[in-house]
This record gives structure tokens, C-alpha cells and sequence, in this order.
């Protein structure tokens, strides 16, 4: 019998595949109202893990999330993480963590995918066009509150698994998931989950992939950092209980004014932090980085529109870029116990916290930001000489994250996304944070990608937040090719 030369077999074998990838598609085409439906369903979930009235929901989103992957045939746990501590002092149980394995072959390589299905806040009063928790399509797009931030892309990982097993295609890796309920208040209680599991579950990872952000652009990307975040809350109590203003003003030293004071020391108008030593604490731009921004293609008009500004802190794109991504920032959210309601009730409030963050980067530490944030904002109370009293509270403390794009994980990426979108992806940054990326890569020390579907204006954590069924559906067939991309990689390689 005649051998055929090798470069022979690997062509057939490579033809074998692009059949078998179009059969994928194909099946990810024919089952896109399904994969709608499906997050119909998990977006009808109120798992806002901001709001402990919603925790109950939170729960029942995790146990759904865990059926949906039990039902596939996954080897399924909920992971206990113990409780949280409320400010009242109450002790309250966190939402259990979801751990699943598809296929456990030692031959192959492993990777982990890591999302959440917690949201953020979205009520129809805070401007909705549409119910937030009642998924609702309107032009190709998909509103509704979690749906980019991360339900349908963690489904989009789950039907990309599906669609291998409904054609009788082998995985060509072994898949896990970590599923979480907290992301959105800074992961609490998976980090040490990380570390019990890292010589357990995690210890035949071999890459762990994250799709929790966004596009820059219409062009597909691929992620390589996200900025840290600490976030704080002010409290400032003065009288013991609120006052007329009509009666007391001008007898009290008010907390809200002590505290819209010390707010003012934050940052200056042109956007540089004034608390000593955190921009000191940042690596300057490099050149390589500089030429890195200069090429991305980045429209600021088309930017400022999607916002609806005239105006932006920067007016070139690497400057803008560059504090999107690789400079702290100051962002103040909100204020406890100040009037907001319509109306205009005169009141003196009692006490009042403000809630702000500082995003951080790569060379600053959470405990260092911690400790220069509440000593200067104690300097800057006590120049005041107010008689009131200032508490000052790091809530989040959530690292920063970088990886190398030369890693196999990101030559892979690059080629799965040129199959699926004919195009080499952006290759970005990202200003919001993933809490447990830092704590994957430490802890276990394994290549970590980010793979976003998200669209550039997806609007997470705000009004109107959607996905288009354009990304959820090309995102279901990045993923598969993904898988496939990933097995090619040799192990030593790695
Ligand atoms: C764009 C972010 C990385 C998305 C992420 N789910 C998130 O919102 N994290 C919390 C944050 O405040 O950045």
C-alpha cells in the first residue's frame, strides 16, 4: 500500500476541519432564536448584586446558570463562598459559585472560561427606553441589563460548547467554566476560592479566558489589560439627626458642605489627581506604547457622539487612549444620604457618605492607594477645623491587570477572530476592571486572554444597556473557533 506524504494528510485533515467549522456555523444560524430566548430568560433575572434586597434572585440566577450547564452533561458543583459582612454589621450568604468541566481527556489542553452573571443596577425610571429586566430587540440590537455585562457572552460560551455536542463533534479541549454572582461589587469571596481551588480544579488549567468587556471600535478585539479599582466611601455626620434649613442654616457647620470640600481635593478640572503620590506612582508612556495607540484606528468625533459631548478631556487620540486605559483616574458616583428625590426639600442632611473610585494600573497597590487616599482626605477634613466627623472606608480594593500580547493564547485569538470576522482584531486595553484576572494570573500563574464580543457601545452599566445580535451570534462562532485554535497550540509552546 502506498503512504501518502504527510502535507498531503494535513491538507485533508485541515479541509476535515473547515467542513466541520462551517457545520458550527451553520448550526449557530439555525439556532439563534433559541440562544435569544435563552437570554430572554437569564436577563428576566433581577441578580443585582449591588442591592442585598435582590440577593434571593442572585441565588436563583446561579442555580439557573448551573442547570443550564448540568443539563449539558457538565460535571457541575456550586461552590460555597461563605457570606459577606453588610455595613449594618448583618451577616449575609454570597451567591454560590458555579464550577463545571465538559470532557476531561489528559491529552488535551484545558482551558477555563471565567464570567459572571450579576448585574448592575437598571431601573425604567432612571431613563430606560424600555423595561430593563424584559429583554426587547429594536433594530438587530438587544436591550436589556446585563445582557453585554455578561449574561450573553457567557452564554455565547455555553451554546458555543453546545453546538460542538448537538453536531457529535469532539471539544477539541477540555472546557471548565467559573461562573460568579459578584463580579459587579468586586468579586468578594472568590479570590480565596481561587487560592482553595488553585491545587483542585485549577490545577489542569492550562489557559483561562475571560469575555467580560468590550470592542473599541466596529472592529473585533482582544484585550491584554484592565485598569484595578478602589473604591470608597466618605461618611461625614454631623448633627444627630436632619435639619430645617430655614431654622438651622448658618448655626451648623453642615456635613454636606464639609464633604463637597474635601470631594474638591480629589482631582483638578483638567483631570490631574491631586492625592499625593498616586501619579508618581504610574510608568510613563513608552515610545513602543505611544506607537501602539497612534495606530489603532479610533474615531473621537463618532466617540463624543455616542456620548453626546461637545467636549473631551483630550483632544488627540494616543492622550485619550492612554487615560482610557493606562492612567488612574477619579470618578465620584454618588452621595448616601444627600436629598435627590424631585422636589425641594430644605433640609440640612445629618450625615452624608460619598461614594468614589480611583481606577488604578499596573504599578499601583490597592493597600498603598488605600492608605494615600484616607490620609490625604484626612489632612484636607482637618484644614477645614469642621467639628464634624470624617470616616473614610476602602470597600473594593481590586487590582489591575497585564498580559504579554506576544503569549500563544493571543496568536490564537488573532487567528480565530480573522476566521470568523476576516479581519485582524484591535489589540486594547480596557478602563473598567475584572477583579479576579489579577488574582487567576498570581495565583495560578497560567496564560489569561480576554476575548470581548461586546460591542464598542454597548452601554454596560447604563441606560439602555444592549447586545446586537450581530456580536452575540458571531461572538457564539468566535468562541467555537476559538476551542479549535487553542488545541493547535503545542504544549510547549505554552
Ligand atoms: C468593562 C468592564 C471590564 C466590565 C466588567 N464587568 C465590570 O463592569 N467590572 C466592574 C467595573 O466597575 O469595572
Amino acid at each position: 500500500m502506498k503512504l501518502l506524504p504527510l502535507s498531503c494528510v494535513l491538507h485533508a485533515l485541515s479541509i476535515v476541519h473547515a467542513f466541520r467549522y462551517d457545520h458550527l456555523v451553520e448550526h449557530v444560524n439555525s439556532h439563534q432564536d433559541q440562544y435569544v430566548q435563552a437570554l430572554r430568560e437569564w436577563v428576566s433575572v433581577e441578580s443585582d448584586s449591588s442591592d442585598v434586597s435582590k440577593r434571593a434572585e442572585l441565588h436563583r440566577m446561579m442555580e439557573m446558570t448551573a442547570d443550564k450547564l448540568r443539563a449539558m452533561g457538565g460535571n457541575v458543583t456550586l461552590v460555597d463562598i461563605g457570606e459577606q459582612q453588610l455595613p449594618n454589621g448583618e451577616m449575609l450568604a454570597l451567591p454560590k459559585v458555579v464550577t463545571a468541566q465538559f470532557i476531561s481527556d489528559p491529552l488535551k489542553t484545558t482551558v477555563c472560561v471565567y464570567g459572571h452573571v450579576d448585574v448592575q443596577p437598571g431601573k425604567l425610571e432612571d431613563g430606560w427606553a424600555t423595561e430593563p429586566y424584559n429583554l426587547t430587540e429594536i433594530n438587530g440590537n438587544m436591550h436589556g441589563r446585563g445582557t453585554s455585562d455578561n449574561k450573553a457572552p457567557v452564554l455565547a460560551w455555553i451554546h458555543a460548547v453546545e453546538a460542538y455536542q448537538a453536531l457529535n463533534i469532539e471539544l477539541p479541549v477540555n472546557v471548565k467554566f467559573i461562573i460568579e454572582g459578584m463580579e459587579e461589587t468586586g468579586s468578594n469571596g472568590l479570590d480565596a476560592m481561587v487560592v482553595a481551588q488553585r491545587d483542585t480544579f485549577l490545577l489542569d488549567v492550562d489557559y483561562i479566558i475571560i469575555s467580560d468587556c468590550g470592542w473599541l471600535s466596529l472592529r473585533p478585539a482582544l484585550t491584554y489589560g484592565t485598569r484595578g479599582n478602589c473604591y470608597f466611601s466618605a461618611e461625614i455626620e454631623g448633627a444627630k439627626q436632619d435639619l430645617h434649613s430655614g431654622v438651622y442654616g448658618g448655626t451648623v457647620i453642615e456635613p454636606m458642605t464639609d464633604l463637597i470640600g474635601i470631594l474638591d481635593t480629589l482631582i483638578s478640572p483638567s483631570g490631574k489627581i491631586l492625592i499625593p503620590g498616586i501619579r508618581e506612582a504610574v510608568d510613563p508612556l513608552t515610545d513602543e506604547e505611544w506607537k501602539t495607540y497612534q495606530d489603532i484606528e479610533f474615531d473621537m468625533e463618532n466617540y463624543k457622539n455616542k456620548l453626546g459631548v461637545t467636549e473631551l478631556m483630550y483632544n488627540n487620540k494616543v492622550d485619550l487612549l492612554a487615560h482610557m486605559w493606562r492612567y488612574p483616574t477619579v470618578s465620584i458616583h454618588g452621595i448616601e444620604g444627600a436629598f435627590s428625590a424631585p422636589g425641594t426639600k430644605t433640609v440640612i442632611p445629618a450625615k452624608v457618605a460619598a461614594k468614589f473610585s480611583i481606577r488604578q494600573v499596573p504599578s499601583m497597590d490597592p493597600e498603598v492607594v488605600k492608605k494615600q487616599v484616607t490620609e490625604y482626605l484626612e489632612a484636607a477634613f482637618a484644614r477645614r477645623k469642621s467639628p464634624n466627623k470624617l470616616k473614610v472606608t476602602m470597600v473594593i480594593g481590586a487590582k489591575p491587570w497585564l498580559a504579554n500580547t506576544q503569549h500563544v493564547l493571543y496568536e490564537a485569538g488573532k487567528k480565530a477572530v480573522k476566521r470568523v470576522f476576516n479581519v485582524e482584531p484591535d489589540m486594547i486595553r480596557e478602563g473598567g476592571t475584572i477583579p479576579v484576572a489579577r488574582t487567576f494570573q498570581d495565583v495560578t500563574g497560567k496564560g489569561i486572554i480576554m476575548m470581548p464580543i461586546g460591542g464598542f457601545d454597548d452601554g454596560m452599566h447604563s441606560q439602555n444597556e444592549k447586545i446586537s445580535r450581530y456580536n452575540y451570534l458571531e461572538g457564539t462562532k468566535l468562541f467555537i473557533a476559538y476551542l479549535h485554535e487553542v488545541s493547535q497550540i503545542q504544549k510547549s509552546r505554552v
